[in-house]
This record gives structure tokens, sequence and C-alpha cells, in this order.
């Protein structure tokens, strides 16, 4: 990947990327309104994406999940603490380079498709790469559209698809820049089961057989079942995490979580998980 304008590096104030690490937040703190009406979204959480591993992020309704998600992208920008993706520190980014950033390195699949309407299945996958810029490397586009089985659609407008067939397009979107990290949010919350279940077979495959990093916010155990580890928020903190998931033992997690009382919402501490 070419990038015209190198990105600022880190702060000399915040640790350089660990390598193995896509993404990591130090005591990330988002706080919105203020007197009565202020909310603490995010209170000091600290978190690490491996590269070549699916995450999922859970917790209850207003716990934080999209926050934390929309901040470490670069969406949100935090109160206080601190985002990288890479060895990039994203405060230090303007947002002409913030807007690279997204575009360049980082993928979305949201729960809306978000496809364009008047485009083909092709031209949407390859949007992003377009507007940068770049010509799609062939080789790497032809995998990700045979994976996500798009072969014989690619000429099709997304009404002319199906709403499975429309988040493949999207999934594949967001796989075409092969982005340091792809952000999830809810990405099968419009699907029927079946479908659902080939997206997040789809994300599950890009990190096992392309080293993908993936990061997805579900409310869905078995969604969760998909990747390798489940990370908990409750009340802007984390308070839990799973490793190898299966949904019964994320749903034996979630039915405690907000009645009982996590060590780390006790303890004052930063919330810390890597
Ligand atoms: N723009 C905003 N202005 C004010 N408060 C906000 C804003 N966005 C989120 N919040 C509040 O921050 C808290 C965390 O919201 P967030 O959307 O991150 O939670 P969530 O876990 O993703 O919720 P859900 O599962 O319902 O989507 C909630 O109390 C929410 O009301």
């Amino acid at each position: 990947m070419t990038t015209a304008e190198p990105l600022v590096p880190p702060s000399p104030h915040v640790p350089l990327a660990t390598p193995g690490v896509a993404a990591a937040t130090t005591d990330l703190t988002k706080v919105y309104g203020s007197g009565d009406t202020r909310v603490v979204a995010l209170d000091r959480v600290g978190i690490t994406f491996r590269e070549g591993e699916f995450t999922a992020i859970m917790g209850p309704s207003g716990c934080g999940k999209s926050t934390l998600m929309h901040c470490a992208a670069g969406l949100d920008s935090p109160t206080s603490g601190s985002v990288r993706v890479g060895t990039t520190e994203l405060s230090t980014l303007n947002d002409r380079q913030l807007t690279r950033l997204r575009r360049d390195r980082i993928g979305f699949v949201f729960q809306a498709f978000n496809l364009l309407p008047t485009l083909t299945a092709l031209e949407n996958i390859t949007l992003p790469l377009t507007l940068a810029g770049r010509r799609p490397d062939r080789r790497w586009l032809d995998r990700i559209v045979s994976m996500v089985g798009l072969a014989q659609r690619l000429d099709h407008r997304p009404a002319q698809l199906s709403g499975g067939q429309q988040q493949r397009v999207a999934v594949a979107r967001a796989l075409a820049s092969r982005p340091a990290i792809v952000f999830g949010d809810e990405p099968t919350g419009n699907l029927d089961s079946r479908s659902g279940a080939e997206v997040l077979g789809f994300l599950r495959d890009s990190v096992r057989e392309m080293g993908q990093t993936v990061v997805m916010v579900t409310h869905d155990p078995v969604a969760a079942g998909y990747a390798d580890r489940v990370v908990f928020l409750s009340d802007g903190r984390l308070v839990d995490e799973m490793a190898r998931p299966t949904p019964q033992r994320v749903m034996d997690l979630m039915v405690r979580l907000p009645g009982g009382t996590p060590p780390a919402a006790e303890s004052g501490a930063p919330s810390r998980i890597s």
C-alpha cells in the first residue's frame, strides 16, 4: 500500500506499537454532555486487538460498545486517553489524516449495508479504492469475491441482491483494501439467521485464511461464538474476557453481567484487557 502523505508518527508519550498488535486503546474515556446530562460512556478502557484475531465486543444495551468501536476506528474522538492503529496515535492526526487513515487502513461493516444503489456490486466493492485513487489488486479482489460467493453477481445492483448478498458485498468492500483492521457494528443485525451465519463465516474465514484482524460489536451470543475471544463491557468499563467462546458460555456470562458486581468496576482502577 502506498500513501502519498506519511501519517504523523506516534507521540513520544505513547508507547510504540507492539508487534502483532493491530490497534490498542489506553485509558480511553468518552464523556457525552455535561451537568445533568453528563454520561460517561467509556471509563478508562484499555484493550488490545491483536493481528489476525477475531474479537467480539458484548455487553448490555448502553454499556458503551458502539462508542468503543467508534473511538477505536477514528469515527469519534475520545475525551481522554489514547487510541493507536498500528503505530499511529490517532490524537496526533488532523481531520484529513484521520479520513485517510479510515479510508486506507480500516474497513467497516455496519448493520445497514450502506451500498450505493446506482453502483454494481463490483463498483461498490472497489469504491473505497477508487476514491483513494488506488488500483485494485486483481488477485486479491478475485480471492475476496470468490470467498464471499459473489462471482456470478458482480454486475448486479444492490436492489437486485438479497440482504445477505448485499452484506456480502459490504464485507468484500471492507476487505478490499487489505485494511489493518475491520470493524463490524452488528453486521448481522438485519439478516436472517442463515444469511447471518454466512456473513459471520466469511468474517471468520478472513481471519483464519487471510490473517485479517476483525472486531465486531454484537448482542448475539451465537454471533460471538464465531470470534476467537469476547470482551465484555458494563457501564463503560471492561469487566471480563473469554477465549474460544461458545454461545452457551457467552450467554451464561451475559446473564451474570448486569446483576453481578464485576471486580474491575469496584476497584476504581482503569479497566484493562489485552
Ligand atoms: N451522541 C451521544 N450523546 C449523548 N449520549 C450518548 C451519545 N452516544 C451515546 N451516548 C450514551 O453513551 C452510552 C453508551 O452508548 P453506546 O451507544 O456506546 O452503547 P451500546 O453498548 O453500543 O448500546 P446499544 O447496545 O444499545 O447499541 C449510553 O448511555 C448512550 O446513551
